[in-house]
């Protein structure tokens, strides 16, 4: 297990620790109650371009990173602040108390993704259960692989349209480039679908209650709007809702001066890298004044997260945008009952029950 800012760095950055998710077998270094230690490595998915090593990463990658640039998000950025306007509308037509996650976080992913990619918005309830069971840790290769049978299936049927009659979106686009399979375009397509929206709907969701928790650092971002960026960036360091990923040594490679064997499986923390007092002051404070650039939760090398801009819009706009519309914002229960993920591969809250005053 890798933990230390650089010594992650180094690994996340060298090839030669591969991503192929065929080829590592999971040997859980210690007890963990109740997770069960795997014994055989998952398949190889077409299009699940996260588990493919260069050149074919690439080969994938690259006709995606056109529609993730900067300048494309920045066209996007109105259009982002109006979803998530609509919510807060929304949101603020019930009456308190609510769960934050039905009515917010997950809704604004879940809409802008859904327009990105060209999937329709109302066939929302089957994908996020499908996603959620998927990201389910303590169950058996094959329940996984049922949760995963379920959300392709339905992709695959969404492609096949696609490439018939192609409209305005992402995987149309992706369905006219006659050398994609439909295997492939399926693959893309669940990995953009899930990553869409999972792991921003949890830092939406857990970034609040995080807020909540320290009603000091939501005072100085209310006070100092200018601030927000930085905190998205705070909070996805002390957050690290995405934490554990795997590499698979294919050659014998030296890491902080212990060789990691060939065949062997890693287990990066990044978020024991974004804990590193090394490298971060007082690593366990929430501190949105403090620069926390160079956190490592998107990752870093050649899978460094493809959606990151449009992560950091969502989260701006979606910060920002609840702290001004509701300055009277509290959880509606003992912070002890917000039910946490810790059942789960990306961490956030399952439900998070706020309230305000009108
Ligand atoms: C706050 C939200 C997000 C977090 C914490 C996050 C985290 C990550 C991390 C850590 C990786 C690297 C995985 C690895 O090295 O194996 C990654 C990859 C990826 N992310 Fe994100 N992500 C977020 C939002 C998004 C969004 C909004 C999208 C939208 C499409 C997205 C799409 C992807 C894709 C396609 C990859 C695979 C890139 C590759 O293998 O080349 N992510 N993400």
């Amino acid at each position: 297990m890798v933990t230390g800012y650089d010594a992650v760095r180094q690994v996340l950055a060298d090839t030669r620790f591969s991503s192929r998710q065929d080829l590592g077998v999971v040997h859980v270094p210690y007890e963990t109650p109740g997770m069960p230690v795997a014994t055989e490595p998952s398949p190889q998915v077409p299009g699940l371009f996260i588990t493919m090593d260069p050149p074919d990463h690439g080969r994938l990658r690259r006709r995606l990173t056109g529609a993730f640039t900067v300048k494309r998000m920045k066209q996007l950025e109105q259009h982002i602040v109006d979803v998530v306007e609509r919510q807060l509308d929304e949101m603020a037509r019930l009456a308190p108390p609510v769960d934050l996650v039905e009515v917010f976080a997950l809704p604004v992913p879940s809409l802008v993704i859904c327009e990105l990619l060209g999937v329709p918005y109302a066939d929302r309830a089957g994908f996020q259960a499908d996603s959620a069971k998927f990201l389910v840790k303590d169950q058996s290769l094959d329940e996984k692989m049922a949760a995963f049978g379920a959300l392709t299936g339905y992709l695959a049927g969404l492609v096949v349209d696609k490439r018939a009659e192609p409209g305005d979106d992402l995987l149309s686009d992706l369905a006219r480039q006659d050398d994609l399979t439909v295997e492939e375009l399926t693959g893309i397509a669940f990995l953009l679908l899930l990553a869409g929206h999972e792991t921003t709907a949890n830092m939406l969701a857990l970034g609040t209650f995080a807020l909540l928790e320290n009603p000091g650092q939501a005072a100085a971002l209310r006070a100092e709007p200018d601030l927000v960026p930085g905190a998205v960036e705070e909070l996805m360091r002390y957050l690290s809702v995405a934490d554990i990923f795997y590499r698979y040594a294919t050659e014998d490679v030296e890491v902080g001066g212990e060789t990691i064997r060939q065949g062997s499986t890693v287990v990066v923390s990044l978020l024991a890298a974004n804990r590193d007092p090394l490298r971060f002051g007082e690593p366990d404070a929430l501190d949105v004044r403090r620069n926390a650039r160079g956190q490592l939760s998107f990752g870093h090398g050649v899978h460094q997260c493809l959606g990151q801009q449009l992560g950091r819009l969502e989260m701006r706009a979606g910060f920002a945008g609840l702290l001004r519309r509701f300055p009277t914002l509290a959880l509606a229960v003992p912070a002890g009952e917000v039910p946490l993920k810790s059942d789960m591969n990306i961490y956030g809250v399952h439900a998070l029950p706020v309230t305000w005053s009108e």
